[in-house]
């Protein structure tokens, strides 16, 4: 199946409940379906919107106070352009044949023609706004894309389907700005630090990279970061495996630091490209952890002054509103530089992504949608909101 298609199928759980939420509440106070067809609202060319832009793409405005964040990965030296193949995972672009959903079946296709629709007021918009907060998007989030939804067409008649091409148009202009693959850079190796809670789905996430980039081309070693988990280790060796990668191990309970200074060595001598350094995500003592990831930090700088040049934090899409602690909480711990989402197949939390982008405006490197090696895929932000919404269902 097509990886488009497949990750469609796989947010389902998002878009039911945004999908069937929405269609109620146009029923709930909606207009019987109009005898003759009748035009659909053009909605008047708006300038609105989240927040105010200077262009097309500009990058979302923080929530609370701007994220302090160092300077960029190091400038890399002649190729500094991002070369986003690894993580371009080859799409089709041919359209599934489409699909009757909820309010498909209940009131035939999702042509807007003939469907009931409701006016756009201030009932209506709370309505939407508590569905948003429901599927994850967060307080402020739901409601800056529920204004911007407004903006222009209060006492407009919208079908169920129109209001899912406008809330998807709102949560794509969220999310445009951060979509960007992980950068790669000339630099050799390349170091990624792979930070997270336990459990988020790190080791997974640095095997399917691990596996992308090598079928890309790259040389790839991991070290096994979390030396006080034999368990964590041996599941990394596990992945190591899959991905045709060597993973660096070091006894249980050794320090990290050297570990990772190791693989540094290890990596170089090898000429490897990537150098992917898991770590411990033990939050009950975040005074350790911290000093742990500054250790890390401090002894690779010893090799190479500009690592590591990517730090990734994996979240899980299932602890929803939790994820925006954890970005706070791993943004004090280290120089978070992307992110990556796993799990947001099977879980109706996806809206949080919305949140996320809205609230830090990290780079959302990629998406993680199931546990198979290839289960990884670029974060495209309009597939991602028509899926979310439910809209390519209809
Ligand atoms: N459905 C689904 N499961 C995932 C995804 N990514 C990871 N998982 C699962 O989540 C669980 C935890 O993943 P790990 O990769 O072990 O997480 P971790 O952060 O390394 O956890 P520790 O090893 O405990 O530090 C495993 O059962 C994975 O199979 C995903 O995108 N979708």
């Amino acid at each position: 199946m097509a990886f488009f298609s497949k990750l469609k199928e796989r947010l389902f759980k998002s878009s039911s409940k945004l999908d069937e939420g929405l269609d109620a509440i146009v029923q709930e106070g909606g207009d019987p379906p109009d005898p003759e067809p009748h035009p659909d609202p053009e909605p008047r060319p708006e300038p609105p919107i989240i927040p105010p832009q200077p262009d097309e793409t500009p990058p979302p405005a923080p929530r609370e106070a701007p994220v302090e964040r160092p300077e960029e990965v190091p400038p890399p030296p002649s190729e500094a352009t991002a070369t986003p193949a690894p993580l371009e995972i080859p799409m089709d672009p041919a359209p599934e044949a489409p699909r009757a959903g909820f309010l498909g079946r209940l009131f035939g296709r999702g042509d807007a023609r003939g469907a009931p629709r409701r006016v756009l007021d201030d009932d209506m918009l709370e309505s939407l706004e508590d569905l948003l907060i429901t599927a994850d998007m967060g307080v402020d989030t739901a409601a800056r894309v529920t204004a911007n939804m407004a903006e222009g067409r209060m006492g407009q008649r919208l079908s169920s389907h129109e209001i899912k091409s406008i809330l998807a148009q709102e949560i794509a202009r969220v999310m445009e700005p951060v979509a960007r693959p992980m950068p790669l850079y000339s630099k050799r190796p390349q170091v990624v630090l792979v930070v997270g809670v336990n459990g988020s789905g790190k080791t997974t996430t640095i095997g399917k990279l691990a596996s992308q980039f090598k079928a890309a081309g790259k040389s790839v070693v991991i070290a096994a970061g979390d030396t006080f988990r034999a368990a964590a280790v041996e599941q990394l060796q596990v992945w190591g495996d899959r991905a045709g990668v060597p993973v660096m191990t070091a006894p249980e309970g050794s320090d990290p630091a050297s570990l990772a200074f190791d693989a540094m060595i290890r990596a170089e001598a090898d000429g490897a490209d990537l150098l992917m350094i898991d770590t411990a995500g033990r939050l009950q003592n975040r005074a350790d952890l911290m000093e742990e990831l500054a250790k890390i930090v401090r002894v690779i700088r010893k090799k190479d002054p500009d690592a590591p040049h990517n730090t990734l934090l994996v979240l899980d899409a299932t602890t929803g509103q939790n994820a925006l602690s954890q970005v706070d909480i791993f943004l004090k711990l280290a120089d978070v530089s992307g992110l990556v989402m796993t799990k947001l197949d099977g879980t109706a939390r996806g809206g949080v992504l919305v949140a996320l982008a809205d609230r830090f405006g990290l780079p959302i490197h990629a998406i993680g949608v199931g546990e198979q090696i290839d289960d990884l895929a670029p974060f495209d932000p309009e597939e991602f909101a028509a899926a979310l919404t439910g809209l390519d269902s209809e």
